[in-house]
């Protein structure tokens, strides 16, 4: 295995098609992943600055991760990229960090081992024009559509960005009425086929790092300054302790994360693009009470993430079994009319005793934080315990099961003030002040 060596080969885009091909090598196997820019304002000269060469070799290196767990080796060869110093650390955390949970259920120890090489970075030219706009990310999920909600708002010109969208992603951003930019991304069949054979690992990549590093090639190409996510306070927080460091399944929707893509696509932009997550600030239990604001996407909308497999999804749009749908559904619960929260999940999640087992792991009473997109389990717990004595949900099977067991093990002052700190936002973000300013009057 040492000496198995992941190759990252340049990077080519051809705007006459808006093709852009990833070629990688791994022991005797070459693997090409696509991906295709819709031509409608694709303006050519934006892909032949230095900038756009550099964020292409970036993105190779991070879509590279489904490929390199493949076998996950220690060494990465790059020397077909210009990267910096500073850009190698960032392609190293991808591999260390992102892949954090794919190495701690594979029982892989890789962090702080990894090395790469890569060719010298390019010289700076001159800098790329990206108006002063934003490309909104677009999940399909509550968070999302609450950013989206803030900034219009606030009056901010954006388009909405999602890669090969289906499901709630096409049907809320349709809601929206707002302009929507898509790219087509098709891995390598060859790929998917080995992660199921012996002798060869599978499991999570970061999705976030990818989704974000496409979007940095359609802000050049489209002309967008700023990239705007929606990734909660709780992101940060870790599932397990494993080889030294706490592995997160949402590492790359993290504040340090959001920090070094930040830096590292100012840098390659010469400051042009802005990142940042517009509800850093708040928890899921704040974006929940944001949500239910308006029932504007009520039936288009989901979390649930069986809706985004590679392969499609005909089921509904809430399966009601997965860990998240269990997540959103309570942290609705304190926001919204159980009719309402029932009419949208089409069903009721906290009535099944079924999910007592569940609903006990999510709020810290047995295991461990589930490799999901869930909020903390101090807010799982605080949002349970909150809706304990309300009427429309008090006497349902999983609040009824778990009030006594909470309150003995957390005790009732304790929920009282996780839940108002969970209602209080942080100053822990990197909005910039203009936005944040704009946004102020509407989060309220
Ligand atoms: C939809 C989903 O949750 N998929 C995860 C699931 O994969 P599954 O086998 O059920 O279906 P597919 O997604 O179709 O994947 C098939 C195989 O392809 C591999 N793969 C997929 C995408 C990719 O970019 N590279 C790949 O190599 C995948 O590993 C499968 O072998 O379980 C997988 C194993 O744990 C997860 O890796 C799949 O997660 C997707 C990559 C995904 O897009 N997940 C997001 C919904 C997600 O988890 N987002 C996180 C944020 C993570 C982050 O750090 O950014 C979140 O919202 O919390
Ligand atoms: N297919 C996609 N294309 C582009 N961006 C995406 C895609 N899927 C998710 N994202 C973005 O990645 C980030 C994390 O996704 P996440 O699933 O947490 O958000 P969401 O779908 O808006 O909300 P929820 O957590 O309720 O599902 C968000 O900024 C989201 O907009």
């Amino acid at each position: 295995m040492s000496q198995i060596s992941f190759t990252i080969d340049a990077p080519v885009f051809d705007p006459s098609t808006g093709e852009a091909r990833f070629g990688y090598r791994l022991a005797d196997h070459a693997f090409v992943e696509t991906l295709r820019f819709p031509l409608e304002n694709l303006e050519t000269a934006r892909a032949t600055t230095a900038a756009f060469a550099t964020m292409l070799d970036l993105t190779a290196a991070v879509l590279g991760v489904s490929y390199f767990k493949l076998l996950a080796p220690f060494k990465i060869d790059a020397s077909a990229l210009a990267l910096s110093q500073a850009q190698q650390a960032f392609v190293i955390d991808v591999y260390e960090n992102g892949l954090g949970e794919f190495y701690a259920r594979n029982d892989l120890k890789r962090f702080g081992r990894l090395t790469i090489t890569a060719d010298a970075p390019r010289e700076d030219d001159t800098p790329p024009t990206l108006p002063a706009r934003s490309l909104v990310l677009i999940g399909g999920g509550k968070d999302s559509l609450v950013s989206v909600q803030l900034l219009e708002s606030a009056g901010t010109e954006m388009s909405l960005f999602a890669v090969n969208p289906k499901g709630p992603i096409l049907s809320s951003t349709e809601r929206s009425g707002l302009p929507f930019l898509t790219v087509e991304r098709a891995l390598d069949p060859e790929m998917i086929a080995l992660s199921q054979k012996p002798g060869y690992y599978n499991g999570h990549v970061p999705s976030t790092a990818i989704n974000s590093m496409i979007a940095a090639l359609a802000s050049l190409l489209y002309g967008y300054g700023n990239i705007v996510l929606s990734n909660e306070r709780s992101a940060s927080e870790g599932n397990v302790e494993f080889d030294g460091r706490q592995a997160n399944h949402q590492y790359s929707k993290s504040i340090d994360f959001e920090r070094d893509i930040r830096d590292v696509l100012s840098t390659a932009t010469s400051g042009m693009l802005g990142y940042f997550s517009l509800l850093r600030p708040y928890s899921e239990a704040r974006i929940a009470a944001l949500f239910a604001r308006t029932n504007r996407y009520d039936d288009v909308f989901s979390s649930c993430n069986r809706n985004f497999r590679l392969a499609g999804h005909d089921g509904p749009l809430w399966c009601g079994k997965c860990p998240k749908c269990h997540f959103v559904f309570l942290i609705f619960a304190p926001q919204m009319e159980r009719s309402r929260l029932t009419a949208i999940f089409g069903q009721d999640v906290l009535d099944n005793p079924e999910n007592i087992a569940p609903y006990r792991e999510l709020t810290g009473l047995s295991g461990h934080k589930p490799w999901e997109c869930v909020g903390e389990i101090l807010e799982a717990a605080a949002c349970l315990w909150r809706i304990s004595d309300h009427r429309d949900w008090r006497d349902s099977a999983v609040v009824k099961a778990l009030k006594p067991d909470l309150e003995a093990f957390y005790g009732p002052a304790r929920l009282q003030s996780a839940y108002e700190e969970f209602m209080t936002d942080s100053t822990d973000h990197l909005i910039p002040e203009h936005i944040q300013n704009a946004i102020a009057p509407h989060a309220h």
